[in-house]
């Protein structure tokens, strides 16, 4: 039987969640140089792994493949002292989000549906991954509940400027200041 407990893995990530365009990848980059950590946009990782856009990835492959293609990479992921920003689709797999999870907190980044639909416009252009058809108000309310089992923290993001957010982060996640 052990006598001392195993070392626990430090918890270094701040992993940032929400719907396409609630400004993950655009906070994400500012939140990591105020707090001194390193940035991973997991969109750009997969984009780098699979040496295509994701756009051709989901035109040549489909929603189902791209879906299981960033729930490989992210549930492989491994990283310390960083910022990471995901894709909005990352929550439908389990394994990607326990993963994100053991390594650090997790933000939602909240928006309400009318200002996602002023930032999203065309969701047909923007390849979010949904059932055929499906509106954002559904997908929208198919996501809310899967991003806030997931959250450590959340915050609304409407109204709120860049520096708003980076202060309210500040808040939230003081220890993980320099
Ligand atoms: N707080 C904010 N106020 C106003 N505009 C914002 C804010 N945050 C992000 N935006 C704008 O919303 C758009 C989407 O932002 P961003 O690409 O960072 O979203 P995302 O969550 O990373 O989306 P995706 O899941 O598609 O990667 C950008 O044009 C960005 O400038
Ligand atoms: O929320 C989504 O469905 C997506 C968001 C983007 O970041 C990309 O990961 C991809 O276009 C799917
Ligand atoms: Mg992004």
């Amino acid at each position: 039987m052990k006598t001392t407990p195993s070392p626990q893995p430090q918890k270094t990530t701040l992993t940032l969640t929400g719907m396409p365009g609630a400004g993950k990848s655009t906070l994400g980059v500012l939140a990591a140089k105020i707090l001194g950590m390193d940035f991973m946009d997991t969109d750009l990782l997969i984009q780098s792994h699979e040496k295509m856009r994701l756009s051709e990835i989901i035109e040549q492959k489909g929603l189902d493949a791209f879906r299981e293609i960033e729930a490989r990479h992210v549930a492989a992921l491994k990283v310390s002292h960083t910022v990471i920003a995901t894709g909005g689709s990352v929550i439908y797999s389990e394994k990607a989000m326990e993963n994100l999870a053991s390594q650090g907190p997790i933000l939602h980044l909240a928006l309400s549906l009318p200002e996602l639909a002023k930032r999203l416009g065309n969701l047909d252009e923007r390849g979010v991954v949904r059932k055929p058809g499906q509106s954002l108000e559904a997908l929208f309310h198919e996501r809310m509940p899967l991003y806030r089992k997931w959250a450590d923290a959340e915050i609304t993001c409407d109204g709120l400027s860049m520096d708003d957010l980076l202060c309210r982060i500040r808040q939230i996640f003081p220890p993980l200041s320099p």
